[in-house]
């Protein structure tokens, strides 16, 4: 019987204890909650929650509406593994490290978490910033915004999910960064904002989210990214994402991830790369790699390609198929519109630079090309995740040269990529060499890209670390210029040891600058950590400062410092004795991610053929004829005038020598001569008695002209006179030529003349008095040619 009492009494203290405990978890959760809505707490809808069960469903997920409802109109149902695995923590708070293959939905697996972060601490405008998302690429920041705004739409909590771009005009950013709640930008443009923009703070943040985290926690943003967590609050919550995670615990320690979880979920796989893809690679040697590129794409032309190498050359041969061209120089609204052009085409190429190697989802790819080998393995399976996304198929394709084909592959394996050799038909092969040859003859532009394309893949191929795969020596130079087009090899000059040394050093201290500059540039923050960048940004500095300059096309053109490479004969024009060509910074060709090594590139002076250009710019707009308002404007009297050359009045000495009108006389001299008052006095007596002497003479030909002008009008009237009949009579003491007088008319007349001109009153005919001038002579010879 004790038994049976010890089982009740066991029993019922059971119950009592199970009652005292739930009723101790209701209080505690109130509790929970209490402090949840005061924000005191960073998670509390959650804990609520079981989210240790397998949740196969968004909607089986504890998400706010808000949030479901904008899950409910992307028609997502099922969650993907990452998202499986990845949501139940994060949405708990903790810091998750997430590793899956690339086109798995890891976007969704942190955007969730920081919607729904802030929508159960009903953040709001006056909270300031409360989530930050970092990615590399600009391209980047716009899918994660699109997928931001898609899911977040219904969020009437987060009052805007404003955006920071890199390449956005800087001031416009600034106005807005203090509404915003959630930011999505790239390293360079946001360490900017940290030190520039006054007012902005991050010192509320609650979360922080680094999408392709290896990509960015790489040497290249090293600085940037420790910048950046110095103004964030320790107490936050961190999530990396990428498809090839770190796992460096030194990287982690600078992030200040507090017992982060991993969650890898293909890690026990077969295969690193999504199962969907199908990968291959073809041995060709490195002259015959464009050849097989055309050809690849004459029997690909219904697919949607991705390619990574040279565009121009194969836009001018037509394949037939669309050729669309992507690089991180564009401008941003350029690369929005080919971004959108090649995601909304079936059957297009896309040559791209590094800039589309991660994260990008472009819909439907079927193939992935490349034509150089990347410099590793992890680059590789971001370049070839642009297809086979989401359960989708895909097929990728490399080229690699005989020398490269058993290390690389080797490493490939190790990274637990599944590729296999192929060759290819000899009946579907091409050349394309002449057809080139004859491009690069006819136009320099593109022999110029044929140039920049060797120097930036011999650059790229000098950079790569992993010497065993990439060998210079290996390289066919003069055949592969051959293959390019290009009557011979450029020449490239690499700097010394030293000198790389030297700048590796510079470089880590101007990394930070270069940074910013990038990100207020161009924002592909990919760029920034080529040792390249640095040594350009102070240039691209320089540049920005002489905006207010009018640039040429010539100038843009040599403005890029490897100038010297457009053409060989510019060099010869010159008689430039540089047997030696700087490389290339434009990667636009061949990205190459290295950064712990790097070249010598100073910048330089304007050179020989930059100048020649300048002048022959000069002098075409010169000869340019004038519009035809400006021709008639130059023609004006008041413009003429206005123009012309002030005159300056001279005087001239006995020597013909000649002298302003007044010059200041020695004074040593003007002292021997006396003392001034007596100057003064003598210069007025000289000057007084010229002054008469003037006078006289004056006088006198104003006495002539009085009598010339009576003369002359003597003359007329004599004129006058004989128009009307009236017949001069010859006077004797003129002795002028006898003349018959009309006596009636005479008669009449003479009154008038002798009146004015007090004529001898004896005579009844006038008389000519003086024909010493010559208008009376001339007034005569007119009378007696009338014969009158
Ligand atoms: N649960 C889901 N159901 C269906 N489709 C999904 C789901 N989650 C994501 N997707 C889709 O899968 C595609 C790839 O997703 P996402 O871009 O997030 O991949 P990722 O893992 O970030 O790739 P990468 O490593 O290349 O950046 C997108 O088109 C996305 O819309």
């Amino acid at each position: 019987m004790p038994g049976r009492i010890k089982v009740g009494r066991s029993k019922e203290a059971r119950q009592q204890k199970r009652q005292s405990e739930e009723s101790e978890l209701v209080r505690l959760k109130q509790r929970i909650e209490e402090f949840a809505r005061s924000g005191l707490i960073r998670i509390s809808a959650y804990l609520k929650q079981d989210l240790s069960k397998e949740i196969t469903k968004f909607s089986e997920l504890p998400l706010s509406k808000e949030t479901a409802q904008g899950l409910k109109q992307s028609h997502f149902v099922t969650l993907a593994d990452i998202q499986r695995k990845a949501l139940p923590l994060a949405l708990k708070g903790k810091d998750v490290l997430g590793a899956a293959r690339t086109g798995s939905g890891k976007t969704l697996a942190f955007i969730i978490p920081v919607l729904e972060g802030l929508l159960v601490r009903k953040w709001n405008q006056h909270d300031g910033l409360g989530a930050l998302i970092i990615s590399p690429t600009r391209e980047l920041v716009c899918l994660v915004l699109k997928l931001e705004s898609l899911y977040g739409s219904g969020s009437s909590d987060i009052p805007s999910s404003p955006k920071v771009i890199g390449g956005k005009d800087l001031q416009t950013e600034r106005d807005r960064l203090s509404k915003m709640n959630i930011l999505v930008c790239t390293p360079g443009r946001m360490l900017q904002h940290m030190d520039q923009t006054a007012g902005f703070e991050a010192n509320n943040l609650q979360i922080l989210v680094l999408d392709e985290a290896d990509r960015i926690l790489d040497m290249g943003f090293r600085k940037t990214i420790d910048g950046i967590i110095e103004n964030l609050p320790p107490n936050r919550q961190t999530l990396l994402f990428s498809a090839t995670q770190t796992k460096s615990v030194g990287d982690l320690a600078r992030l200040s991830l507090k017992e982060p979880e991993y969650v890898a979920v293909h890690e026990a796989s077969q295969s690193s790369t999504p199962e969907t893809l199908q990968q291959h690679y073809v041995v060709v040697p490195l002259p015959n790699k464009l050849d097989t590129l055309f050809a690849f794409l004459k029997t690909h032309l219904k697919s949607k390609i991705l390619v990574r190498f040279a565009y121009e050359t194969f836009k001018r041969m037509h394949p037939g198929i669309p050729l669309l061209h992507l690089h991180g120089k564009q401008k941003q609204t350029a690369r929005a519109e080919i971004t959108a052009r090649f995601s909304s085409s079936k059957q297009v190429c896309l040559f791209s630079t590094d800039i589309v190697a991660r994260g990008l989802d472009f819909p439907a790819v079927d193939w992935v090309v490349q034509v150089d080998a990347p410099e590793d393995a992890d680059t590789y399976i971001h370049r070839v995740g642009r297809t086979a996304r989401y359960e989708r198929n895909g097929r990728a394709l490399l080229m690699l040269s005989p020398g490269e084909e058993s290390s690389f592959v080797e490493r490939l394996c190790t990274k637990k990529v599944p590729i296999e050799k192929i060759t290819i038909k000899s009946s579907k092969r091409l050349s394309v060499k002449e057809q080139l040859q004859a491009m690069c003859f006819k136009d320099p532009e593109i022999k110029y890209l044929g140039q920049k394309a060797f120097v930036s893949y011999i650059r790229s191929i000098y950079l790569k670390k992993d010497r065993e795969t990439f060998n210079m020596q290996d390289l066919l130079l003069e055949e592969y210029a051959a293959s390019l087009g290009l009557a011979g090899a450029p020449k490239i000059k690499f700097g010394s040891t030293c000198q790389a040394k030297a700048l590796k050093n510079n470089t880590q201290t101007k990394r930070l600058t270069a940074a910013e500059i990038s990100s207020g540039s161009d924002g592909d923050d990919s760029s920034t950590n080529t040792p390249e960048f640095e040594a350009s940004a102070q240039s691209r500095r320089e540049r920005r400062t002489d905006k207010a300059k009018i640039r040429t096309k010539y100038d843009r053109m040599f403005e890029r410092r490897n100038q010297d490479i457009l053409s060989e004969h510019y060099g010869k024009l010159i008689k430039e004795n540089k047997d030696t060509i700087d490389a290339d910074v434009d990667d636009d060709f061949m990205a190459v991610k290295r950064t712990d090594h790097d070249l010598v590139d100073e910048i330089r002076e304007p050179s020989e053929v930059q100048k020649l250009v300048h002048g022959m710019e000069l002098i075409n707009q010169m000869r340019k004829p004038p519009s035809k308002r400006k021709a008639q404007q130059a023609l004006s009297k008041k413009a003429i005038a206005k123009n012309a050359p002030k005159g300056t009045r001279l005087v001239f000495d006995d020597e013909g020598e000649a002298h302003p009108i007044y010059e200041l006389q020695d004074e040593q001299f003007f002292l021997k001569a006396g003392l001034p008052e007596r100057q003064k006095l003598e210069y007025l007596k000289i000057q007084s008695g010229d002054m008469e002497e003037k006078d006289l003479l004056d006088k006198q030909h104003s006495k002539e002209k009085h009598r010339e002008k009576i003369l002359r009008r003597k003359a007329r009237e004599r004129e006058e006179s004989s128009d009307e009949g009236v017949q001069p009579v010859s006077n004797d003491e003129d002795k002028s030529p006898p003349v018959l007088v009309d006596e009636e008319k005479t008669k009449k007349r003479k009154v008038n003349w002798f009146d004015d001109h007090h004529m001898p009153k004896k005579n009844k005919a006038f008389q000519v008095g003086d024909l010493n001038s010559l208008e009376d002579q001339e007034a005569l010879a007119a009378y007696l040619l009338r014969g009158e």
